[in-house]
């Protein structure tokens, strides 16, 4: 009987961990709808929803890229600098955007994890969402 050829797998794999927060914000629009714009600056809320990914080859011990225990404990540590908090008085994030918070989590968690390979934030309830990817 002859062998089926061996699969090459991919090198690198990546493994994610969602979480969520909430948090309110003022913003400064450009759009033309006068109502919108007052809207956004005045004081309101949102689920923010985010998912950090992490890329790399798999331990050959471990069996893992990173044990998600890793990236849920420092995520236990930045949740509390934006949940519940006034996301314009959250220092060094600037204007709360989806874009600056991105940003604010990639700081964090590339602090911890090398291999960071993507940050996405995203509200269900609008439908938006940003993502920094690392290439
Ligand atoms: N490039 C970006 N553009 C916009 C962003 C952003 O983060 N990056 N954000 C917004 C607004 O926050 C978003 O459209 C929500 O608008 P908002 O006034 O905050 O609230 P809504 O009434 O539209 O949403 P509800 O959840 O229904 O209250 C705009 N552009
Ligand atoms: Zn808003």
């Amino acid at each position: 009987m002859t062998q089926a050829p061996a699969i090459p797998l991919p090198r690198s794999c990546e493994v994610s961990q969602k979480f969520f927060f909430d948090a309110a914000h003022t913003l400064k629009r450009t759009v033309d709808d006068a109502e919108e714009i007052a809207g956004s600056r005045r004081i309101h809320g949102h689920t923010y929803h985010a998912e950090v990914t992490v890329a790399g080859s798999a331990d050959a011990d471990t069996g893992m890229v990173v044990d998600l225990g890793h990236l849920r404990n420092a995520i236990q540590v930045l949740r509390p600098q934006l949940d519940h908090h006034l996301l314009d008085e959250v220092e060094g994030l600037g204007p709360g955007t989806l874009e600056n918070l991105a940003a604010f989590i990639w700081r964090a968690m590339a602090a911890e994890f090398s291999g960071l390979s993507q940050v996405r934030v995203w509200r269900d309830g609008i439908g938006d969402s940003c993502t920094l990817r690392a290439h």
